[in-house]
């Protein structure tokens, strides 16, 4: 359905990032440089590592002060080079750590403001097939014209994938897509994030502090502290398979989509 499933195996990024910001004396160095082709790459480190600054950066909404950030081989940031592709023209999926949804717009909405090119709202009754497709993919068609507060947390996770998916992204940017859940409901939206992943199969670059998301997703690991890739966080190696299997995890084959 996407054309994002034609994308080529070896579309990945190649990625130099120079950043520093300042809070009072307090200052915060990012100098990270990495490669990954793996379908699934994995920013992992604790609170204040650098994860987010790094995600925007790949995402185009953070400027760096240095390097550059390549994707495919098509450059999308070349500080030296005065390069700097906006945001929206980079063709990537981004879910938001709280979703961002927006909370006077229904789910068949927010769905379609993926496919928006400007800020006028989606209007309530339009019915695009590709948004109704995600809808049902998600399983969200039910409750499609309810608002993000009537939904449960799963269900906004859902529609913030919906919306990022809908607009066939190349690649999708996931910033710690379990933190804003309890933890029961965190292995359950795993096996349906993991059953998802696998049918849109498009690069995904996931930021997390969780070495459980890292035991599901992480194919290709970045382990980053203060600023900087580091050999190992928290039990967890930086440039490879994580030290341990998912908790009990099905083979990929096995694992359903779970019911709401
Ligand atoms: N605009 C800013 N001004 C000053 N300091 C900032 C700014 N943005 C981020 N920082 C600092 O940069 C560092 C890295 O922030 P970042 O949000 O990337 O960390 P993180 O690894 O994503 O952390 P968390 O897991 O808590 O979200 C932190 O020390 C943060 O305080």
């Amino acid at each position: 359905m996407s054309s994002a499933a034609a994308a080529p195996r070896e579309a990945g990024f190649d990625v130099d990032l120079v950043h520093a910001v300042h809070s009072g004396p307090r200052r915060f160095d990012l100098r990270l440089r990495f490669e990954t082709t793996a379908r699934r790459t994995v920013i992992y480190g604790p609170s204040g590592a650098g994860k987010s600054m790094t995600l925007q950066a790949l995402a185009g909404l953070l400027r760096p002060q240095g390097g550059h950030v390549r994707f495919g081989g098509e450059t999308l940031f070349d500080a030296a080079r005065g390069v700097d592709v906006p945001a929206r023209r980079r063709g990537f999926g981004y879910v938001f750590q709280d979703y961002a949804l927006f909370p006077h717009l229904s789910v068949r909405q927010n769905v379609a403001f993926g496919l928006q090119r400007g800020w006028r709202n989606p209007s309530p009754r339009a019915r695009d097939p590709r948004v109704e497709h995600w809808l049902r993919r998600v399983e969200l068609a039910e409750v499609a014209h309810q608002r993000p507060a009537e939904l449960s947390g799963g269900q906004r996770q859902r529609a913030a994938l919906a919306r990022a998916l809908v607009q066939q992204p190349r690649a999708l940017l996931l910033d710690e897509p379990f933190s804003a859940l309890d933890p029961a409901l965190r292995r359950r939206l795993r096996i349906e994030l993991d059953a998802l992943l696998h049918e849109v199969a498009i690069p995904v670059v996931m930021i997390t502090h969780d070495p459980e998301d890292l035991a599901w997703f992480g194919e290709h690991t970045l382990a980053l502290e203060g600023g900087r890739r580091v050999d190992v966080v928290a039990g967890a190696l930086a440039d490879g398979t994580p030290p341990r299997p998912g908790p009990g995890a099905p083979a990929p084959a096995q694992r359903p989509l779970a019911q709401p």
